[in-house]
Parts: structure tokens; C-alpha cells; sequence
């Protein structure tokens, strides 16, 4: 059933075949201080090292025989056919908020000549005011003056690739963004899943078009029957009940949502920050969520969905739905207070397995590297001097597209 036309993903560690990525680009250089935090960064990072971390990434993924796909691509072959390019265009606008028909004017004989590769990491870079010179007045807005460098605001956390969708099963969670400056992230997917024939057809057990957010960092597929969801900054309760009744209600696997309510504050902004699976039994977590940690199980009840409190401790969860003898939870920063909250920062939690046991790992989180490879995970290593400046990690990086049942 591996199909690689096709989404294809029942766990987080089975060998993964077919991962989707984006290299970071000019997006990165329209971070200001001005707007950082808005642009969810906490610092100004360096392109071409940032570029040369992400090179790195994807060596070793390919390395590992894996099929790396880049969002810019799959997205330039869609605008190839001139209505979609033209219709995304207008909804890219939309959403980015440019109102004047002067400047929409402007913007579409601006990207007129551009091939649709230039185009779609245009729109990705965002549009400085400086860039388009011949505006023709022809609204208020065309007119007042307007302080604001940019007539398309840039979209700078493009590069993490696991959260403005999820592969789940054989369908995915198209996703809504918890804040305005990631929700066209989700644009891109939409485009990818309603005209790219590789991805013709796939289910979808959550759409743009939702008002409570959910963000891929929260989604984990912990075996094919459990998914573990977080209840964080940016993934409400009420989404991750419809993602579950659209679940239970398909011919998928999963029987069991696994909902875990973690701190809402910026430093564990989704699960993945602070809990990933690395091999069949074991896991990574930062010790600061683990008491007290509220976990909830959601299954298919008589008459629609039937919610319970799970009184244990999380060892004892995950063993009991994963059918597990034992499990050994790896703390980052090897459980030492200060170190775990230094690397947890820097995304030392959040791993990506390439098959059971084997994982890619920021370099820089060398305490937590340690303990995993202590405890028999082979760790593969990459610089990340820049990448970690926007908070988020391998796992973050990536969404895996197929993976080998295990
Ligand atoms: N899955 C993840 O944890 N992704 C990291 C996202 C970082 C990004 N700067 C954000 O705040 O959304």
C-alpha cells in the first residue's frame, strides 16, 4: 500500500520515504526588528547560513533514501495552468490583505512576466514598497500615506513544513493557523491538494475554512491505531474533536485521540517542542510538562464521541495504548534543569525519526544527543547556528508525505 502518489502515514518512526520541505529564501531577509515577534521570531537570522543548515537537512534525509520534496516546486508545477495562477493570485491578495485596486493592480503586472518558480517565492518573500513603482491611484488607500514597508508581508515560517497541514492516515488536516502572519502557509496546501496530480483525492479530516486553530506540531501519529493531539497555544479542544469524529467516522485505522493538554506559552508552542517518539518504545520529553500532565482519550462512543480523563501517569498511557511491556521516556538536557530548559529552547525535544530508532537531531543540543545515543538511538547531527533562531526543530522542518508501516 505504500503508494508514493499518495499520503501515506501510520506512525512516527517507520521508514520514511517521502518528506515535503521548504529552504528558507529571501522571506528571511524581511525580518525586521520591528515586527519580529509579530513574524513569530525572536531574533534576526542569517540567509545564507540558514540556507546552508537547510542543505545539510535535506543531504541527510537523502542520505537516508529519502524523497525530498520542496513546497516551491510542487507549487510552480500547479501555476503552470494559467486560471489556477491567476486564482491564486487573487485569493493571495485576499488574504494578504492588499485592499487598493491600485496596488492589486500593480502587484499582478509585477508578477506578469515571472515564471511561476519566481512568482511563488515572490509571494513567499513578500512585496517591500520599494519594489513596485508605478502605482496608479485609485482608491483612498492608493492615496493616504502609509508608513509600512511592505505592500505583501513576508512569510518568514514557510520552513516549517509540519504545521500548516498534516498527513494523518491517508488524508491530512488542512490546517488553521492560531496566528494571522502563518494562516497563507495554509493557502499553499489547499493549492497543493486540490490541483497537484500527485495528491488528487486525499481526505481531509479538517479544512482551512474552520474557525478553532490546529497547527501540525501538535499532531503525532503515535502507532495506526493512536494519534496523539496537543491542546496548546495554538491547537483548541474543539478542533481536535472534529478531526477525531472525522477520524472515527472514515475507513482509517485510528481508533484513539490522545489529547494532551500542555502549557500554553510560547517556548512549548506545540507538542512536538516537548514530546517526540524516537523509537518503538521510547520517547523524547522535556521534564518541565510532565507534572502535572492532563492527558484525555477520545474514542468512537455509542452516540458520538466518548471523552475520558486518563488518571496515570504518561509511561503508563502509553502503554496502555500502545500495547508497549515498558516505555522509556529520554528527558532533554538529559533531565538536568538548566540544560533541559537551554536546549528545550532550542528545539532539543524535537526530533525527526527516519525509521525506527534513528533520528536527525539539531547539533548544538549535545546533552540531549547524548542520552538519546546512551540509550541506543543513533543520532544524525546538523549545524543549527540559524535555523533554530525561528524556534522550531528537524521535526518542525518536515512533513513526512509516506512512511513504511512498522
Ligand atoms: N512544529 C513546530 O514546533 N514548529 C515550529 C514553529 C516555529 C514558528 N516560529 C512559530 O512560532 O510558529
Amino acid at each position: 500500500m505504500t503508494n508514493s502518489n499518495e499520503i501515506f502515514v501510520y506512525n512516527e518512526i517507520g521508514k520514511l520515504k517521502s518528506v515535503l520541505l521548504h529552504c528558507p529564501g529571501e522571506e528571511i531577509e524581511n525580518i525586521v526588528p520591528d515586527y519580529l515577534r509579530r513574524l513569530l521570531f525572536d531574533e534576526i537570522a542569517y540567509l545564507k547560513q540558514a540556507r546552508k543548515e537547510h542543505n545539510q537537512f535535506a543531504d541527510l534525509l537523502r542520505e537516508e533514501g529519502v524523497e525530498v520534496l520542496y513546497l516551491t516546486e510542487l507549487m510552480a508545477e500547479i501555476l503552470e495552468n494559467k486560471e489556477v495562477r491567476n486564482n491564486f493570485l487573487e485569493e493571495f491578495m485576499e488574504e494578504g490583505r492588499v485592499g487598493t485596486d491600485g496596488i492589486r493592480d500593480a502587484i499582478r503586472e509585477f508578477f506578469a512576466p515571472m515564471t511561476s518558480l519566481d512568482m511563488i517565492r515572490k509571494c513567499i518573500s513578500g512585496i517591500r514598497t520599494g519594489e513596485l513603482s508605478h502605482i496608479k491611484p485609485k482608491s483612498l488607500g492608493d492615496m493616504v500615506r502609509n508608513p509600512y514597508p511592505f505592500y505583501l508581508d513576508p512569510i518568514p515560517n514557510l520552513y516549517f513544513q509540519r504545521d500548516p497541514f498534516a498527513s494523518m492516515g491517508q488524508g491530512i488536516t488542512l490546517n488553521v493557523m492560531y496566528s494571522d502572519t502563518r494562516n497563507r502557509e495554509t493557502l499553499f496546501a489547499k493549492y497543493l491538494f486540490d490541483y497537484h496530480p500527485r495528491f488528487k483525492n486525499i481526505e481531509r479530516w479538517y479544512n482551512r475554512d474552520k474557525s478553532h486553530p490546529i497547527e501540525g506540531g501538535d499532531e503525532l501519529i503515535l502507532s495506526e491505531k493512536v494519534v496523539a493531539i496537543g491542546i496548546s497555544e495554538r491547537t483548541d479542544a474543539v478542533a481536535i474533536e472534529k478531526v477525531a469524529k472525522n477520524l472515527f467516522n472514515s475507513n482509517e485505522t485510528f481508533d484513539t485521540v490522545l489529547a494532551f493538554d500542555i502549557p500554553k506559552t510560547r517556548a512549548y508552542m506545540h507538542l512536538d517542542t516537548v514530546f517526540t517518539m524516537v523509537d518503538y518504545d521510547k520517547f523524547t520529553i522535556y521534564p518541565g510538562i510532565e507534572s502535572p500532565l492532563d492527558v484525555y482519550s477520545i474514542t468512537k462512543g455509542k452516540e458520538g464521541l466518548s471523552i475520558s480523563y486518563e488518571a496515570d501517569q504518561l509511561s503508563s498511557i502509553l502503554k496502555k495504548y500502545l500495547h508497549l511491556p515498558a516505555v522509556d521516556l529520554i528527558r532533554c538536557g538529559n533531565g538536568d534543569i538548566i540544560a533541559a530548559g537551554r536546549e528545550q529552547w532550542s528545539d532539543g525535544s524535537n526530533t525527526l525519526a527516519v525509521s525506527p530508532g534513528k533520528v536527525i537531531c539539531y547539533d548544538r543540543n549535545y546533552v540531549t544527543n547524548e542520552a538519546l545515543r546512551k540509550r541506543g538511538i543513533e543520532v544524525l547531527e546538523f549545524q543549527s547556528y540559524e535555523l533554530s533562531r525561528g524556534r522550531g526543530g528537524p521535526r518542525c522542518m518536515s512533513m513526512p508525505l509516506a512512511r513504511e508501516k512498522i
